[in-house]
């Protein structure tokens, strides 16, 4: 079997062209802004991307960019007048931060109700309780092309592979709210490859380059490859060994091109919602 390739840019690009037209319609723009602490490169393309693709969008956006040297307490002062400004519907400080600046701290700082990148307690404990809230954008983005792809959700085996608070997690309640019979795997899960190979849709969010091999999938299964790796020589790789994985799978996300370019769609699908919402608006 060949599978049939998930394109995670095109789809990206067709929901921002409906959030585009949406913000046109609007008597107001939308207001985002972006925090980047130090000059991590990666982090400093991904921040480029979101202001220009918000910006496309007609979203009010800007990058409030701060020193590596920058304190908790400085960050925490930003995040607290972010919260105060009528202008600014959605906040989103990139990850990861530098080592004096505890991640948690921040996260809790940030007004729920402009929380676009879904991460505080609040927005996770409406996921879990199935209430309207933001929800984090990579597993977001996930279940669009899920959809996409034609799945069929309810009652389908579904694994997780990888237990983060940012993705693995809010990934499982959404399968589950989609009525899918959900396992999560990870490290300490013994026997990886034959839990996987028991999923008819395999969400991979390991962060370990190509750990999932051609035979931990089954034939026909649904595989998304959330993982973004740089190897040493410079190529991008998923969590998924492509080539293994598409021999057997029905449909699967390639990395670059897959769930990446979905993040950032989303972030401007949540920066609407927030937007409607801090207005009274159901998103
Ligand atoms: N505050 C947040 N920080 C981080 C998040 C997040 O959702 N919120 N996620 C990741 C990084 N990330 C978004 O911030 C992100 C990563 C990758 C892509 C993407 O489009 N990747 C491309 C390839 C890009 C390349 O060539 O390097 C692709 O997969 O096609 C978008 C967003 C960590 N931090």
């Amino acid at each position: 079997m060949s599978a049939r390739i998930i394109d995670g840019k095109a789809v990206a690009e067709r929901l921002r062209a409906g959030l585009a037209a949406r913000v046109t319609a609007l008597p107001f723009r939308p207001g985002l802004r972006v925090v980047r602490v130090g000059d991590d490169p990666a982090s400093g393309v991904y921040v480029r991307n979101k202001d220009k693709a918000a910006a496309a969008a007609g979203f009010d956006s800007a990058t409030i960019q701060l020193p590596a040297v920058t304190t908790e307490a400085e960050l925490l002062a930003l995040v607290g007048r972010l919260n105060d400004d009528p202008a600014v519907d959605g906040i989103l400080v990139q990850l990861p931060l530098p080592r004096q600046i505890r991640q948690d701290a921040v996260i809790a700082a940030i007004d729920p109700a402009k929380d676009v990148d879904g991460f505080h307690a609040v927005n996770a404990g409406l996921l879990a309780t199935q209430q309207p809230g933001l929800v984090p954008c990579t597993p977001k983005g996930c279940l669009h092309l899920l959809r996409e792809a034609g799945a069929s959700l309810a009652g389908a085996r579904a694994v997780v592979l990888g237990r983060s608070q940012i993705v693995g997690r809010p990934m499982a309640q959404l399968l589950l709210a989609a009525d899918c019979t959900v396992t999560i795997v990870h490290s300490r899960t013994r026997d990886l490859p034959a839990e996987c190979r028991r999923a008819e849709i395999l969400i991979a969010a390991v962060g370990r380059p190509e750990m999932v091999r051609g035979d931990w999938v089954a034939d026909g299964a649904i595989v998304i490859d959330v993982g973004i790796n740089r190897l040493p020589d410079g190529r991008l790789v998923g969590d998924v060994a492509f080539a293994e994985a598409a021999a057997r799978a029905e449909a699967i996300t390639p990395v670059p091109g897959g769930v990446g370019p979905m993040t950032i769609a989303c972030l401007l699908e949540n920066t609407l919602e927030a937007a409607l919402r801090r207005r009274g608006v159901a998103g």
